[in-house]
């Protein structure tokens, strides 16, 4: 372990005076998204819409494959087509796995295929790369690096993991420590802490592992490298982020227990099954949600086969606390230990003074939805406060920053502190061009709000949304808005 590690608040601290330029990206290449305000619906009426597969859910699935015991035929149905479930099927295919997609987010994995090369990404500070071991490029999908790290760890598959530029600035210490403490060797192969790394030896000891960061990503990296070693573990956790990796080995049949935030894992035998079937993704789902609630003129809005799990409904329960009409109906039916139902929102966000976040759970159960908390709040008359949010700092881009600047380009008043986001309401917003970041939550966030303000807006480089919400313009045409893809650049 390093002998003096800065914690998440002090590194995010630390960014505060570094500005957005950390994780800012270079001007961007991709279309920008077209929008002109206001609703466009031939009836009033209850509406339906669906969104694809959860992303993490997807990751989790394809991951399975990976875990010993597997079947030699996984299929995963209805996984997310962004992006970045995407990025995985590269490496999965580099490791001997065939990957085939079958349309409509069926993906079927198939064992012992002829492993499929990945080509090597240049790196100003590596002239010379492990030979003989596999290189796994996983874009620019953290959770696909950090969750493979893990896998690799556990399986003792020696290999590479590398990611895009901006994946390389993303913090792999979360992962590599806790690994490291249980006896893998992770060497780092550029910069200190950053992909891409060499993970050349298993996690071999049961150790008792204190994680300082409440990333999820970095407690399933752990859990998956012990479930694959089958090494029998304790894993203390700061806060309770999305559980979707204890909730898919729990379903698998493992011994995995949580109290007072310490899961402890008994090393006993799961089984992987032949189909896993991926419910709705709460974050994609809050996006028409959100929509409607600001247009605030139709009757219901309903969004079926979504994933209940409350460590993802943060954004519907912010809002529901601060008086916004969104409910739940159970469809009585659960996936891989995943609750599964229909979001229900009906009228507008009449009444709603301000939206608070102040407990490190609740702002886990809404991280990628902060963006829109943000837009959302900047329509209420009151001051919001966004809190416990120093991890924003580490996504694609400085998500503190980069929110506050767009939603600052729309007229908002907003300030950044080092922990989180002031939005003080009632400013006159308007339409115009507003930046994008190449950040698809940023992007999202910014067109959705661009829906119910007067007016065009351009949301520059916009067209990113493709990395884990394919089909957002349809889903947002399909409940009123008007909006395409400038393809004329
Ligand atoms: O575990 C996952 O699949 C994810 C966890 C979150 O990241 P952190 O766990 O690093 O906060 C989230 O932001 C990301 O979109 C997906
Ligand atoms: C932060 C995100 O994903 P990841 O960390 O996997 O890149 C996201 O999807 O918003």
């Amino acid at each position: 372990m390093p002998e003096v590690r800065k914690t998440v608040r002090e590194t995010a601290r630390d960014a505060v005076d570094d500005g957005a330029r950390r994780f800012d990206r270079p001007a961007t290449e991709a279309a920008h998204l077209v929008v002109d305000g206001g609703r466009q619906l031939e009836r009033r009426g209850p509406l339906t819409v669906a969104v694809a597969g959860d992303k993490s859910v997807s990751h989790r699935a394809l991951l399975a494959a990976l875990l010993p015991g597997a079947p030699a035929v996984l299929t995963v149905h209805n996984a997310n087509s962004g992006g970045a479930v995407r990025a995985l099927l590269p490496a999965l295919r580099a490791l001997g796995l065939r990957v085939d997609d079958e349309g409509g987010g069926t993906l079927v994995v198939r064992r012992g295929a002829v492993p499929v090369p990945q080509a090597v990404r240049a790196h100003s500070g590596i002239t010379a790369w492990p030979a003989d071991v596999p290189y796994l490029e996983t874009g620019g999908s953290s959770a696909a690096a950090r969750l493979l790290i893990g896998l690799l760890a556990g399986t003792g598959t020696r290999a590479v993991v590398d990611g895009d530029e901006v994946l390389r600035h993303r913090p792999m210490e979360w992962i590599v420590d806790p690994l490291v403490e249980l006896g893998a060797e992770v060497d780092y192969l550029g910069e200190v802490g950053r992909l891409p790394v060499l993970v050349r030896a298993p996690v071999c000891r049961s150790a008792a592992v204190e994680l300082s960061v409440g990333s999820a990503q970095a407690r399933s990296a752990v859990l998956l490298a012990v479930a694959a070693a089958r090494l029998p573990a304790t894993v203390r956790h700061p806060v309770r982020s999305r559980d979707h990796t204890e909730r898919m080995l729990a379903a698998f049949g493992a011994g995995l227990h949580e109290r007072d935030r310490t899961i402890t894992w008994d090393g006993g035998p799961y089984t992987v099954p032949s189909v896993i079937d991926v419910p709705a993704d709460p974050s994609l789902a809050a996006y028409p949600v959100a929509a409607h609630l600001m247009w605030g003129d139709g009757a219901e809005l309903r969004v079926p086969g979504v994933c209940l799990n409350p460590t993802r409904l943060g954004f519907f329960e912010v809002l529901r606390r601060a008086g916004a009409d969104i409910s739940y109906e159970d469809e009585r039916r659960t996936s891989g230990g995943e609750p599964i139902g229909t979001v229900v929102a009906r009228g507008g966000l009449e009444g709603l003074e301000s939206v608070r976040v102040d407990d490190p759970a609740l702002l886990h159960a809404l991280i990628d939805e902060v963006p829109l908390l943000a837009v959302v709040a900047a329509l209420l008359p009151g001051t919001s406060r966004i809190g416990c949010a120093e991890e924003l700092r580490f996504k694609e881009t400085d998500r503190l920053t980069t929110t506050a600047r767009m939603v600052g380009a729309f007229g908002a008043r907003v300030e950044v502190e080092a922990d989180g986001l002031t939005v003080r309401g009632g400013a006159a917003l308007r339409a115009g061009t507003v930046p994008g970041f190449e950040d698809h939550r940023i992007a999202m966030a910014a067109a959705t709000l661009a829906m119910c303000l007067p007016g065009r807006t351009t949301v520059r480089g916009g067209a990113c949304h493709h990395t884990s919400f394919p089909d957002f313009a349809d889903v947002q045409r399909a409940v009123g808005a008007r909006i395409v893809e400038d393809s004329q650049r």
